[in-house]
């Protein structure tokens, strides 16, 4: 479906460190516009302007608490919240047909199926990372685990986020993690290795491992080692601004308006998806 309008999006979280991102990369990307934007029942930023929060200046549109009304009225959702919120906006997206971009991470395989499920009416669009370098990393992760045998490389997946960040793994080194057993040709559930702790006993061959830095203001920082005997091959990224992430998931809403309904990544967005 061609729109000859802008499409109509709800931004959830809106005054979040994402939300207020993402409200300030709509007002400036074409073909769409902020319609509406939610915090939680009882948020001190209920009934003050989006556009002030953002610091764009006043833009008229009141930060609400009642998503399935705004979702009614809108053609898409970019959620960037915690779990427990998003699988509730997953359900009032699909009760209002509309495109739900979900950018929440530390999500329970319980979620996900969820997610999944609602994507029977909805459009969903779901990725740990929106950036175009993050996703492009994940193809070449996935190249270089198919090429480096097992018995004789090692994949570590690092990562480093700002103090506040709740959850780990991140979602993105998840994602890389998945690209390297992909790779392998093996399931990252049962051969990743989460915590080190203690006499750990030497490394199991074949094993994906994650490791959690956590500090200060970084946006978000990942490398994956594969570490073979006398060499090393590691592959990184590096985010600089929020802005990679909200400009994403704003290319994914507007990419989704054409789908039918669905559970999506941001690899079919970017025509990098090879299923
Ligand atoms: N996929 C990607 O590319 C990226 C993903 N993320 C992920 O996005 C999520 C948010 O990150 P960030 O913006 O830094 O976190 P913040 O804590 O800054 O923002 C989250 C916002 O969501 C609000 N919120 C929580 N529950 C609800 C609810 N039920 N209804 C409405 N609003 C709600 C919070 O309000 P309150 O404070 O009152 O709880 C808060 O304002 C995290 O899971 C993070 O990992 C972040 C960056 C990129
Ligand atoms: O919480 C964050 O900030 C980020 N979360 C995502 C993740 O868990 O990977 C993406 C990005 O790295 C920032």
């Amino acid at each position: 479906m061609t729109m000859d309008r802008d499409m109509k999006l709800v931004v959830t979280g809106a005054a979040g460190r994402m939300g207020q991102t993402l409200i300030r990369v709509i007002h400036a990307m074409p073909g769409a516009v902020l319609h509406a934007a939610i915090e939680r029942p009882g948020s001190p930023f209920v009934g003050k302007d989006a556009g002030e929060i953002a610091g764009l200046g006043a833009n008229g549109v009141i930060i609400g608490d009642e998503p399935l009304e705004a979702f009614l009225h809108a053609d898409g959702v970019v959620d960037f919240t915690s779990p427990a919120a998003s699988v509730a906006f997953a359900g009032l997206a699909a009760q209002a047909r509309i495109v739900h971009v979900i950018g929440t991470t530390g999500c329970s395989p319980d979620d996900e199926e969820k997610f999944r499920a609602a994507g029977r009416h909805a459009r969903i669009v779901k990725s740990g990372n929106m950036s175009l370098g993050v996703n492009l990393l994940s193809v070449l992760v996935e190249q270089a685990a198919a090429a480096l045998p097992a018995r004789d490389w090692d994949i570590d997946v690092l990562e480093m986020h700002h103090r506040h960040k709740v959850d780990a793994p991140s979602g993105t080194a998840l994602l890389l993690g998945e690209a390297a057993a992909r790779g392998r040709k093996i399931d990252l559930a049962t051969h990743s290795v989460r915590v080190r702790d203690g006499h750990t006993g030497p490394r199991g061959s074949g094993t994906i491992g994650f490791a959690t830095l956590r500090g200060g203001s970084v946006i978000g920082e990942h490398t994956v080692y594969f570490a073979g005997e006398g060499e090393m091959v590691t592959m990184s990224h590096s985010a600089g601004d929020r802005s990679i992430f909200a400009r994403g998931a704003v290319t994914a809403a507007l990419w989704g308006m054409d789908r039918k309904p669905g559970f999506y990544s941001m690899l079919d967005v970017l025509g990098l998806s090879n299923s």
